[in-house]
């Protein structure tokens, strides 16, 4: 359907105006794009200076239409959501903690002999298995989970033993995807008792 040049026209002007409304401001590539206020995880090894930015949008049928009829995106309104990992994986909202939670699942760990780190709001705990291979093993498991849901811990293994420390990068601090994880490595620790 072709739109006369004054269809187009009103609908870009009106879009603009939707566009202010929502709060948006011109990026340099001329898209619109609302205020982020998403965090994203940044890539591992700055994980410490997280940037404000976003890298995805859902763009609604209203901004597809006005976009295809103003000639394919310019001045498009992005709209922050969820959390576009740069793995293509959309990442669950997650947030620290609070203190309740602290007392009525971090307690549990701490109780099986996990310990918080000095100076970070993490938890780690050492787990000694019978030899490489079982170390090995173990570690394979818990990566197959870390890969499911998208969470992972920073371990180091020497031989038998495993060094886990768990965090939420992403939030800075713990979050109950390092509960999950944990008790997961609780359950499979006692498997093998
Ligand atoms: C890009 C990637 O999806 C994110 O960085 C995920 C990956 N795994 C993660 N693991 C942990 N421990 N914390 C995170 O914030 C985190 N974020």
């Amino acid at each position: 359907m072709l739109l006369t040049k004054c269809a187009q026209n009103v609908i870009k002007s009106n879009f603009q105006k939707a566009a202010n409304l929502l709060g948006g401001r011109r990026s340099k590539s001329g898209l619109f794009q609302a205020e982020s206020t998403v965090e994203s995880g940044a890539s591992r090894r700055d994980w410490g200076n997280r940037k404000a930015e976003s890298n995805s949008a859902i763009y609604t049928t209203t901004t597809r239409a006005a976009a295809a009829a103003t000639g394919g995106g310019v001045g498009l309104c992005r709209f922050y959501s969820t959390q576009k990992q740069s793995t293509g994986k959309t990442r669950k909202m997650v947030v620290k903690l609070n203190e309740q939670e602290r007392a009525e699942k971090l307690q549990p760990l701490l109780d099986a002999g996990w310990t918080l780190v000095d100076g970070r709001d993490a938890i780690c705990k050492q787990f000694v298995l019978k030899d490489f291979n079982q170390a090995f093993s173990f570690m394979t498991g818990v990566a197959l989970l870390a890969e499911k849901i998208n969470h992972h811990p920073e371990w180091f293994n020497c031989y038998n033993k495993i060094n886990v420390t768990l965090s939420t990068h992403d939030v800075g601090g713990l979050s109950s995807q390092d509960i999950r994880m944990a008790n997961y490595f609780e359950t499979q620790a006692n498997l093998l008792k």
